[in-house]
């Protein structure tokens, strides 16, 4: 599957430019992670590739057919979890994942039900009501929806968001596994869930793209730019501060700037100090 976003502008009715002239390819098979801060417009550009909303200016298209003219055929090989997702609550797990299956026309809802509830580990809760569960089994439920029917194409809004790190790291390898004859795009503003799955990252603030590649190109483009020094008046001016340890010598503080001052000592980008290098930059959020 080929997605194809040309010069894409969405600014919503009250006047709020969500989306600035984006354009992007996206393929199969890839693990493509979306970041970027709070309102940074990553649920709009998902909410316009699911025809969930319409542009502004510029197009969509799927394998070289617009998505105006395809949203029908683009739908049904489509899984997609909305941050902000409605179930059920009365309807047992097994009941919500069948009502779905047949929304979604799939034949043989038996298997792949079973197939969605394996994947998401919601066996035990199978019979559950979706009232009795905990935010994270929610969740689960929510990307067990997603998975019906194998599709092609995976657009996961926020997906780890109330799960427990263990749940997490339970479904960053989901993702990349499920990724590997697909594409699949994952939003988060937590750079743990797209490190060391994502092959692709694409970083959004203000609605506008500050990067599209590969993490390592990410890190690379950071190098030179954080620094460790240890804490005391003034040292902090003209950094932006990742983190702070206490240690015997003292606090720690690890920063990036433009300009490492020279009281601070140059170390290894992690893919978070080249995300945050990149979003202060711009003069965005700290
Ligand atoms: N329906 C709407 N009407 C007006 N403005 C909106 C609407 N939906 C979103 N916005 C605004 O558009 C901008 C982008 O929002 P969006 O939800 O796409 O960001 P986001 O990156 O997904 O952020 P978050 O992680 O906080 O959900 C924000 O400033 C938001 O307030």
């Amino acid at each position: 599957m080929q997605i194809k976003i040309d010069h894409l502008n969405m600014t919503y009715p009250n006047g709020k430019q969500a989306l600035r002239d984006i354009s992007l390819s996206l393929g199969s098979p890839s693990l493509v992670g979306l970041i970027g801060p709070n309102g940074a417009g990553k649920s709009t550009l998902m909410k316009l590739l699911v025809a969930g909303l319409l542009p502004s200016e510029g197009s969509i298209s799927v394998d070289g057919t617009p998505l105006t003219t395809c949203e029908r055929q683009l739908k049904s090989r489509l899984g997609y979890l909305p941050q902000q997702f409605g179930l059920y609550d009365e309807l047992t797990v097994w009941q919500f994942l069948d009502y779905m299956a047949a929304l979604k026309r799939i034949r043989d809802s038996k298997s792949a039900i079973a197939r969605a509830i394996a994947a998401t580990g919601l066996e035990e809760k199978r019979k559950a009501r979706i009232r009795t569960l905990s935010g994270g089994q929610r969740q689960r439920v929510g990307i067990a929806q997603a998975l019906l029917g194998t599709p092609d194409f995976l657009i996961f809004d926020e997906p780890t968001v109330g799960l427990d790190p263990e749940e997490r790291i339970r479904f960053r390898n989901l993702f990349s596994s499920t990724a590997q004859d697909k594409l699949v795009l994952l939003s988060t503003h937590i750079i743990e869930d797209v490190q060391s799955v994502c092959d692709r990252l694409i970083v959004i603030d203000r609605g506008q793209i500050l990067f599209t590649g590969r993490p390592e190109e990410l890190i690379r483009a950071a190098q030179g730019h954080v620094g460790t020094f240890l804490e005391r008046p003034g040292a902090e001016e003209a950094l932006h501060i990742t983190s702070r340890v206490n240690t015997a010598s003292g606090v720690l503080c690890r920063g990036v700037a433009q300009e490492l001052p020279s009281h601070a000592e140059a170390v290894e980008p992690t893919l978070e100090d080249a995300y945050l290098f990149l979003i202060t930059k711009g003069g965005g959020a700290q």
